[in-house]
């Protein structure tokens, strides 16, 4: 049988990136002299990748934009967000104990996150996590993305895992319902940028620190 798989969402799961994407979106949407949203929107604009970011930060500010505007200003969150990355983003709490631990049971790693490839591989290089993950799926890398269940599983097999044995941990609606629809157990944090109450999720565990993620807990998720 092959090792079970933990697959992680990146942003608001594994690293606090909320400080850089505001920044970013905000030197973006500054090119049309948007006024600049706060952490609390954010929460409404994440979760589909940058390029549904950018549209709903102008949609939010009475600005849609049409299809083809969006490329140039792409490009420019891009440049800002690899020149100034890592920039303040950092792991959360216990999470680089936790990654040692599980590596050092045995555990498949890998991250599933909707953030294009191109910018999540570097992050996860950058912050020194690149070791743990047998693989890194982005937004972009699969023809479907969360809360489509192939993102997750197209994940586990590029990780060389099996979907059967695996848990998915994340912090929003679509980490949730992908692995509810591919059948996965999942875990849910309560500290990134879910826009609804967590306990509505229906995660079948949630929680508070990486601390309480032991190989144990996780064995004990997965069906037999
Ligand atoms: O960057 C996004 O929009 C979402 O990223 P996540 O899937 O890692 O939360
Ligand atoms: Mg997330």
């Amino acid at each position: 049988m092959k090792a079970p798989t933990i697959v992680f969402d990146l942003d608001g799961t594994l690293v606090d990136t909320a400080p850089d994407l505001v920044a970013s979106l905000n030197h973006t949407i500054a090119a049309a002299s948007l006024a600049p949203v706060g952490y609390d929107d954010l929460t409404h604009l994440v979760g589909q990748g940058a390029r549904a970011m950018i549209a709903r930060a102008f949609a939010l500010r009475g600005e849609p934009l049409a299809e083809e505007e969006i490329q140039p200003l792409l490009d420019r969150f891009i440049a800002h967000y690899m020149a100034e990355m890592p920039g303040k983003s950092r792991p959360y709490p216990g999470l680089i104990d936790a990654l040692d631990r599980l590596t050092e049971a045995g555990f498949i790693l890998a991250v599933c996150t909707n953030k294009m490839e191109a910018l999540a591989v570097p992050l996860v290089e950058k912050l020194g996590l690149g070791r743990h993950f047998s693989a890194i799926a982005g937004g972009d890398t699969f023809a479907v993305r969360k809360p489509d269940p192939g993102h997750i599983i197209a994940t586990i097999e590029k990780a060389g895992g099996d979907p059967r044995h695996a848990v998915m941990i994340g912090d929003s609606v679509n980490d949730i319902l992908a692995a509810r629809n591919a059948g996965i157990p999942s875990i849910v944090v309560p500290f990134g940028y879910s826009d609804v109450p967590i306990a509505e999720l229906g995660a079948d565990r949630q929680i508070d620190h990486f601390d309480e993620l032991t190989p144990v807990m996780l064995r004990q998720m997965m069906r037999p």
